[in-house]
């Protein structure tokens, strides 16, 4: 019986993930926009010397906004080699798409704020 996992297959998987990151950040304006949001957002945790409760809520918050932005990516690169021209239903997918950005966006703010507002009013 052959070995359950195939691992040069899972680590090929990984490179390909990796290479959908690496496309990501540099091909797509908003989400270099996010990378630059998080790079700020994390000096700023350092600065503050967050907690470890602190540092895992803005992690996944920015983890979230990150694998949002990818799937939409993914969502409008299907969209458009399906069909280019104008159709009511891409409209609706990308328009989902990019609502799914918003809310997760949204509550990254919303968190952030919450940890952040407390601590820079401390400085004044
Ligand atoms: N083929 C299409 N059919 C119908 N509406 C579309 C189509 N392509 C784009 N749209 C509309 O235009 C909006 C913007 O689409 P677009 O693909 O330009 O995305 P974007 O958010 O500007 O991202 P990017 O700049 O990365 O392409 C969509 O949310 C949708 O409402």
């Amino acid at each position: 019986m052959p070995f359950p996992i195939d691992f040069r297959k899972a680590l090929r998987s990984f490179r390909y993930a990796g290479k959908g990151i690496a496309d990501l950040f540099i091909f797509e304006n908003n989400a270099r926009i996010h990378l630059f949001v998080a790079i700020a957002v994390l000096g700023a945790g350092f600065y503050f010397r967050l907690s470890p409760t602190e540092w895992a809520l803005i992690v996944t918050q920015i983890a979230l906004v990150w694998a949002a932005e990818a799937f939409n990516t993914a969502l409008e690169k299907l969209a458009d080699a399906v069909s280019p021209e104008y159709h009511p239903l891409i409209k609706s997918v990308k328009d989902l798409a990019a609502g799914g950005v918003l809310i997760v966006a949204i509550s990254a703010a919303i968190v952030g704020a919450l940890i952040f507002y407390p601590k820079l009013l401390s400085l004044f």
